[in-house]
């Protein structure tokens, strides 16, 4: 049996560059892990594969990401055996959070325990890349530049431990949308990424601060302004930053006081009603 956490990410920049023949967009990205985690865990079985979620309506099958990187494995390794997987949710889901990609990542590792298979990890993020582009990202972890469609990764110094407050607001945003609604209307306004490389490699973060940049939050907040609302509300609160993640509709405040970030999750889940999470940025995997 392997116990593993698979662990959410913000995206403290994100700048879309153009769309791709394949269909995927060209990003370049810095993606920060988050303590924030699911655990799974994996216990060896005779055949098939057997999944548990304890979140009433996330698929239990196929359609879960989880479920895909077990059978990608089985099928790429010739694994004459099969996997129970119990997953044990606390990211939200749909929230530009990865946590789909996190438990996908955590699968592939577990899985690589599990059956002692000794796939590297360039050969566990090239599986990783065929169900999903964050999940190279995810299997990496830390503090990373990735382009491409994201499977690209330059790690980077860790970004320092500060604290996270999260807030999704009750709408739904799905990545296809985001990147569909971004070709209609792309904003003109992007995220300086060799400034912010700049600012995070001499230890800047007044200016890190500063510069982080989502060009999918004008995208995102077009259709839903309660994006821009809690932006607001983290701001109002002290926070050093605040940021739609992803395609959202997460919003992310970073705070340097373990004490204001915890007294900002509390306010503001009783202004607002919304599911806020108090977590913190984490570093690479393994170190
Ligand atoms: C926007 C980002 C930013 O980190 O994160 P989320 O908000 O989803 O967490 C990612 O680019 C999301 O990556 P991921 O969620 O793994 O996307 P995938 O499953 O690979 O793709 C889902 C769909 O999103 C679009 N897509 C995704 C990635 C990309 N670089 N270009 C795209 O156009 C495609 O329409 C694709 O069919
Ligand atoms: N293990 C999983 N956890 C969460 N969502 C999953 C999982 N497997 C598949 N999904 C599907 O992926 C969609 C996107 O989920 P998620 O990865 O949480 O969001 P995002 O892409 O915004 O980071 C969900 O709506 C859900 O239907």
């Amino acid at each position: 049996m392997v116990t593993i956490r698979g662990r959410a990410k913000i995206n403290l920049t994100l700048d879309v560059l153009g769309l791709r023949d394949d269909g995927y967009h060209e990003i370049a990205t810095v993606m920060q892990s988050l303590a924030l985690a699911d655990t799974l865990t994996l216990t060896r079985e005779e055949s098939g594969i057997a999944l548990t979620v304890d979140m009433p309506g996330l698929e239990t099958d196929e359609r879960n990401l989880a479920w895909r990187a077990a059978a990608l494995v089985i099928e790429h390794c010739g694994i004459r055996g099969g996997v129970r997987i119990d997953i044990v949710k606390r990211i939200p889901v749909a929230a530009g959070l990865a946590g789909g990609s996190a438990d996908a990542a955590a699968v592939l590792r577990g899985m690589n325990e599990l059956y002692a298979l000794r796939l590297s990890d360039a050969e566990l993020c090239a599986l990783g890349a065929q169900i999903g582009s964050d999940i190279p990202f995810s299997l990496m972890g830390g503090t990373v530049f990735a382009t491409g469609r994201g499977e690209n990764m330059k790690p980077l110094a860790d970004f320092p431990k500060i604290h996270v407050v999260l807030a999704k607001p009750p709408v739904d945003v799905s990545t296809p949308w985001a990147y569909r609604a971004y070709d209609a209307h792309p904003p003109e306004q992007r995220p300086d990424n060799s400034a912010f490389l700049e600012a995070l490699a001499a230890g800047d973060m007044t200016a890190c601060m500063r510069l982080v940049g989502n060009v999918l939050e004008p995208v995102t907040e077009r259709a839903h302004p309660i994006v821009g609302d809690y932006r607001s509300r983290m701001y109002a609160h002290g926070a050093a930053c605040a940021m739609m993640s992803g395609s959202g509709p997460t919003v992310f405040g970073l705070f340097t006081e373990q004490e204001s970030a915890a007294y900002t999750a509390e306010e503001f889940r009783r202004e607002t009603g919304a599911a806020v999470y108090l977590t913190q940025t984490a570093g690479r995997y393994g170190v």
